[in-house]
């Protein structure tokens, strides 16, 4: 039997019809949604194949004619890697891994991955006679200290940013107990300060010294503040600072590698093949770092490239930047040649490689410095041994899947004392900006000189050859 059903209730024909009409208008919505996907998809992948086709022509085309500037007129040219295609990153597949990598025409070189964490392989580069070559071009152009006695740096920075006693000491109080422990002082406060490395020893001999300290191994915010802000830099110009006491004992020079540079020279940007990235990269990147540490030269530990911060800026963009950074930082993807085998130590130390977690201050525990290579190289989790020829290679940024990401902590590097002989290392750096629109915008400033310095030649030689 049939429920009676009212014209005005939902049984009605009316209202059916109302539904219908709500039902197809929903579907079509849904299929007109699925076309815009479907559609806006395909006109990035078209985007993205013709922006990686655009970038392969003027890869090509920059190998066909190497190191040529655009030509005049042209547009700044773009950035040989646009957004949507990743930067190049090498698997490390694991500890161990070994792929072959084609450096030279008819050569294959071997590549072993050392460690995950920082993803770092060591590779065979150069040969025998190269490494003479850049050892003698090093020593005709002349080395320099890589690091002077005293630096004023960090005065001057603490100056120009006006911090209170209190404000400095909350800054190096990391665990915030109101006391600064010795390894907190040792991390912050001593290292940063004159560039001059400090063991417990030394910092407790300076807090006797200066009477600064009563009870040991604890500062307080009141003795903190009794000690002037270059006290430590006074007393320490008075005691008198031994070489082996910086941070970096060695003496170092740069070699230019672009057009009319030594073939070899130019013949090390293969980097780009073995890191492959792509050669506007390396081409726009530093000159090749030649260090030279004598027996007893060492590199205590340290971050070849900054963190990345909002208000810091890389070193080799600086001219990119819009408004002002206040710090700045290297950011590099780093290639470190050996071209000697050492005697005796200079190893390259990765104190926290592969380690489960990073911890900074742990790095300093109970008279223990994971960072001094003069004591504690034994101590670090990777150490490679320099073999003339052979290089190391690493990030020091992870990747955020595109472009380069974070800083990498566990890059964490140094050199260990020479204990016999003479260690001889090229680095070349390779500059990135995280920030990927800071690294295109320095890309087009550069080119964009270049192309208005090729336009005022010209004119100079037009106006040379009028009567
Ligand atoms: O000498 C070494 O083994 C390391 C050198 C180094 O880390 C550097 O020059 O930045
Ligand atoms: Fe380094």
């Amino acid at each position: 039997e049939r429920l009676p059903c009212h014209k005005s209730s939902v049984c009605s024909r009316s209202y059916f019809v109302l539904v219908m009409v709500f039902f197809h208008v929903y579907i079509l919505n849904v299929i007109a949604l699925l076309f815009y996907v479907h559609y806006s998809n395909g006109q990035e992948d078209a985007d993205r194949v013709r922006d990686a086709l655009r970038s392969q022509h003027q890869h090509q085309h920059q190998h066909q004619h190497q190191h040529r500037r655009p030509e005049s007129g042209s547009p700044p040219s773009k950035p040989e890697f646009p957004r949507h295609v990743p930067l190049s990153r090498v698997e490390g597949i694991r500890v161990g891994h070994v792929q072959r990598v084609p450096l030279v025409p008819g050569r294959v070189h071997e590549m072993r991955t050392l460690s995950l964490k920082p993803l770092l392989f060591i590779p065979g580069f150069l040969s025998e006679e190269e490494c003479r070559v850049v050892m003698q071009l090093a020593q005709l152009k002349g080395l320099m200290e890589s690091q002077l006695m005293v630096q004023h740096g960090q005065e001057e920075l603490a100056k120009e940013i006006n911090l209170s006693p209190e404000e400095i000491f909350n800054l190096l109080d990391i665990n915030q107990d109101g006391q600064l422990q010795l390894h907190e002082q040792i991390l912050t406060h001593s290292r940063v300060r004159d560039g001059i490395w400090l063991t417990p020893e030394n910092l407790r001999e300076i807090y006797t010294g200066l009477k600064a300290d009563k009870d040991g191994n604890l500062l307080s915010l009141e003795e903190f503040r009794v000690l002037s802000n270059d006290a430590f830099q006074r007393f320490l110009i008075k005691r008198g600072v031994k070489r082996s006491q910086l941070v970096r004992n060695s003496r170092h020079t740069w070699l230019y590698q672009g057009k009319g540079a030594h073939q070899v020279l130019q013949d090390i940007k293969a980097v780009t093949r073995l890191t492959r990235l792509p050669a506007t990269l390396v081409d726009l990147s530093e000159p090749l770092q030649v260090v030279r540490y004598e027996e007893g030269g060492h590199y205590h530990g340290h971050h070849d490239s900054g963190p990345v911060y909002p208000e810091t800026a890389c070193t080799h963009t600086r001219i990119a930047v819009n408004g002002s950074t206040p710090f700045e930082t290297s950011c590099y993807v780093t290639v470190l040649f050996y071209l000697n085998s050492v005697e005796g130590g200079g190893e390259t130390a990765f104190p926290v490689a592969d380690n489960r977690t990073y911890d900074e201050v742990s790095l300093i525990q109970n008279g223990t410095d994971l960072l001094d290579t003069r004591r504690n190289c034994n101590k670090s989790n990777l150490r490679v041994k320099p073999t003339k020829g052979k290089a190391v290679f690493w990030y020091n940024y992870l990747s955020d899947g595109r472009w380069v990401g974070e800083q990498d902590e566990y890059a964490l590097h140094g050199g260990c004392v020479v204990t016999r002989g003479i260690k001889w290392v090229a680095n070349k750096w390779i500059n990135i900006d995280p920030d990927y629109e800071r690294q295109v915008r320095f890309q087009q400033l550069v080119s964009q000189h270049a192309e208005d310095e090729d336009n005022e030649g010209l004119t100079l030689n037009s106006d040379m050859q009028s009567p």
